[in-house]
């Protein structure tokens, strides 16, 4: 079986890719690991969408896998969903493509530059169907997730947010990979870990060495599971 696991930065996966053993370089954002009978491809993707949908692109074009999966901090926008607590997001909108009218926000399906039920989007959003409870995920909380290229740090336009989507969890690049692996027709989870309230700007409150623990807890569960039942 044949494995993709995606992140944005090196250190929200290193823990992981310590327990799987040394893997050979593919090139300076992909690595190949064995473990058991899995072939398991690392991409370090880099922060942001842009740069997430760049190398997923790259990636497909060139390999074929069973699943994909995306492991990553995030920010929450629901106090009962704390700092540390690991979620499964199975649904993702690009929040801030779009235009400014004054002061509202037009995402692309309300300026009719993206037809709403456009393969792969559903009602403007994409909505991974990939069955959660094959890859031992499914005591994880389903969440919805936005994926902005500005992340939330400002009460006003916070509370703007989430009046239009009434987001649980906010990325930098969860709606890219799932573009990619939705076009590709490839399973898939995102799997995320929050690091943060998304409040008033204060990094003093992030707690991104808990989230990258217990995130990496989940991403070596999953991958027992899946050579346990192969
Ligand atoms: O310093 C800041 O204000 C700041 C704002 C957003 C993200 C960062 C990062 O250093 C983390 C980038 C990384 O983590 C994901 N992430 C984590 N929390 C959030 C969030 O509240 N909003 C958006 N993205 C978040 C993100 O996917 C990046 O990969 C620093």
């Amino acid at each position: 079986m044949k494995l993709l696991v995606v992140a944005a930065t090196l250190p929200e996966i290193k823990p992981l890719m310590s327990s799987l053993g040394q893997g050979e370089a593919k090139d300076f954002s992909t690595k190949t690991l064995h473990y058991h009978q899995l072939s398991i491809d690392t991409l370090i993707t880099g922060v942001g969408l842009m740069h997430t949908a760049y190398f997923m692109g790259k990636v497909l074009a060139k390999n074929t896998y069973d699943l994909a999966l995306q492991f990553g901090i995030a920010g929450s926008f629901r106090k009962d969903i704390a700092p540390g607590v690991t979620v499964n997001v199975i649904e993702e909108t690009v929040a801030d493509l779009g235009a400014e009218d004054k002061d509202n926000f037009l995402d692309v399906t309300e300026l009719h530059l993206l037809p709403p039920d456009q393969f792969p989007y559903q009602a403007g959003k994409l909505v991974n169907t990939t069955a959660d409870s094959v890859y031992g995920v499914s005591a994880l909380k389903k969440v919805k997730g936005i994926s902005v290229n500005k992340a939330h740090g400002y009460q006003y336009s916070i509370d703007k947010i989430i009046l239009k989507y009434n987001p649980d969890i906010e990325s930098m690049e969860g709606a890219a990979f799932f573009y990619a692996c939705f076009m590709e027709r490839l399973p898939c989870l995102q799997i995320r870990a929050v690091s943060n309230y998304i409040e008033d700007r204060n990094k003093d409150r992030w707690n991104i060495p808990l989230a990258i623990g217990n995130l990496n807890k989940i991403a070596l569960k999953i991958i027992h599971h899946i050579t346990e039942h192969l």
